[in-house]
């Protein structure tokens, strides 16, 4: 998942109480570090244990500068990635560029170490980059190329979303001569370019990609504000925690984007707010904040012109009563907004949905999730039906396709209730990226994600969950029929109690056979068999 991150490589630079000197003085610091920044620091092995001590229950995390790429053995001197997990260690950096030139790492070596890091579960700093020659001679974009090839390619979607990718050219690296934030952003948004290629354009987007090589104070602003650099791997300024903190600082609100926020005023608030919900959220609106008046809705703002709340339905039913404001929002920290507002979430006491932050409790079915701004996180009536649906049935060897899976729960859930083998897929770009990155928090090998629509549906399952709308649920409803097996069911949720009566015909139509429907707060999910 792309986040922003400053991490501090502290080389072969400072001994043991040097270290603690400059932990203790980071400590002082890092209240002032933005939320939405993660920031890591790599000492030394000798001294990554007292680190991870040090650091306990404070906003810094530990990295390894580099590791084996064995798993154990006769390899003296050398330090395995199970030892590294052994003391607490989540990051290493492999690949950097002081390594592969004096320690003879090659991409193929590294390719076996960025495996075995994530076989321990260890999120691998990957750097690249070119030497002053290949820049001069115009190979600069082959090299990277091909260090990102040989060293990553091997790895599914979902191992790639462990990765961070550091951009280092050599000829930056502690010379004081920094890439110009132009620089940076072309070599960037070209390992994008090769990351899409390989994978998707969601995969690529995902990445948080660094750069590295004479970042200070004077120059990460502008640097950080180029688009596809995600931060910073500091050398020489992060051995002070003065330089170092104001180049984490650098990161804070810098690449928010700018939201436009409508406040509804709506009677009754039932059922108004969720069609509401629903209409706006066709229209690209992505956050929401219910209040006792009606709902807060935001939209980005490259996206919102007035005239595309002109044909919204509930503006048309005379039963409903709605206004609305529009103010500009000032730049806002999405992730602490939906923090804020995400509350867990349990299901017939069987399932509960949560986020990391929330405390854990004993149920059979948990769910960590980060929505973020995807829909279907199990407050909306539909997701709700459709967990409750999930709870009631038997899924013991089913092969499953969960159709518009938003944040992926239904999927997570019916894996988690013994389906074999899940397959979701979501049109929107951010559904997949969030469905990836929850599948894979929630240990769940077996589902994997697609982007796009039902023309992707190439398999026959016994179960097709699909939470969508009613529109493209008739439109998609033939497809999903045949590729239902015989006895199979399909749960369809997204619509009204007024629209069961058509989709009920449309079942019919297509052979299937209506066997019951939940309803809440007028929204239907339903239950049908081929
Ligand atoms: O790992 C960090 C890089 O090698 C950058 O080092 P530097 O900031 O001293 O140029």
């Amino acid at each position: 998942m792309r986040k922003k991150i400053v991490a501090g490589n502290w080389k072969m630079n400072v001994n043991l109480q040097q270290t603690q000197q400059l932990l203790t003085d980071l400590i002082e610091e890092a209240n002032t570090y933005p939320s939405d920044v993660k920031v890591i620091v790599a000492p030394s092995f000798t001294n990554l244990q007292t680190a991870v001590q040090q650091l306990e229950n404070v906003n810094i995390e530990v990295a390894a500068q580099h590791m084996s790429e064995h798993e154990k053995g006769a390899y003296t001197g050398e330090v395995s990635a199970d030892m590294l997990k052994s003391i607490g260690l989540n990051y290493v950096i492999l690949g950097h560029s002081e390594r592969r030139q004096y320690f003879g790492e090659t991409n193929a070596k590294l390719a076996q170490k960025v495996s075995i890091a994530l076989a321990n579960k260890l999120t691998v700093i990957f750097c690249v980059g070119e030497e002053l020659e290949n820049r001069k001679n115009n190979t600069h974009f082959d090299i990277v190329t091909q260090q990102i090839s040989e060293g990553l390619f091997h790895l599914s979607p979902v191992e790639l979303d462990k990765i961070i990718i550091a951009y280092e050219p050599v000829w930056a690296i502690g010379t004081g001569e920094t890439a110009s934030p132009e620089q940076a952003q072309e070599m960037h948004a070209h390992i994008r370019n090769v990351i899409a290629d390989r994978y998707t354009i969601g995969v690529a987007d995902s990445v948080s990609i660094l750069y590295g090589g004479s970042v200070k104070p004077s120059n990460a602003d502008e640097l950080f504000t180029k688009p596809d650099v995600d931060g910073g791997l500091i050398g020489g300024a992060a051995l002070k925690a003065d330089d170092f903190s104001a180049i984490v600082n650098a990161r804070s609100d810098q690449k928010l984007q700018q939201y436009v926020g409508l406040t509804f005023t709506v009677a009754p608030i039932n059922p108004v707010n969720e069609i509401l919900i629903a209409e706006l959220s066709e229209l690209g609106f992505d956050t929401f904040v219910e209040t006792e008046t009606g709902l807060e809705a935001y939209i980005l703002e490259e996206n919102f012109d007035h005239t595309i709340l002109d044909d919204l339905y509930v503006f048309e039913n005379p039963d409903f009563d709605v206004s609305y404001t529009v103010e500009q929002i000032a730049q806002v920290n999405w992730n602490e907004e939906w923090e804020k507002n995400f509350n867990p979430i349990k299901v017939d006491d069987q399932c509960l949905i949560r986020a990391p932050f929330h405390p854990a409790e004993e149920v059979p079915y948990e769910i960590i999730i980060e929505p973020k701004m995807s829909f279907g996180t199990g407050h909306h009536a539909t997701t709700y039906m459709m967990l409750k649906h999930i709870l009631a049935e038997k899924w013991e060897g089913k092969k499953v396709l969960d159709m518009g899976c938003g944040t992926g729960v239904l999927a997570i859930l019916a894996y988690k209730k013994g389906a074999a083998a899940v397959d979701a897929i979501d049109i929107d770009n951010w559904c997949y990226v969030n469905t990836l990155e929850n599948i894979a928090r929630n240990q769940c090998p077996a589902i994997s994600v697609k982007e796009g629509d039902a023309s992707l549906i190439n398999a026959t399952y016994n179960v097709i969950i699909a939470n969508i709308n009613r529109n493209i649920l008739l439109q998609d409803m033939p497809i999903y029929a045949t590729h239902l097996a015989e006895n199979g069911s399909l749960f369809l949720s997204g619509f009204y109690e007024e629209d069961l009566p058509v989709i009920k015909e449309k079942a019919a139509s297509l052979g299937l056979t209506y066997q019951t429907h939940l309803e809440k707060d007028k929204w239907i999910g339903a239950k049908f068999t081929k």
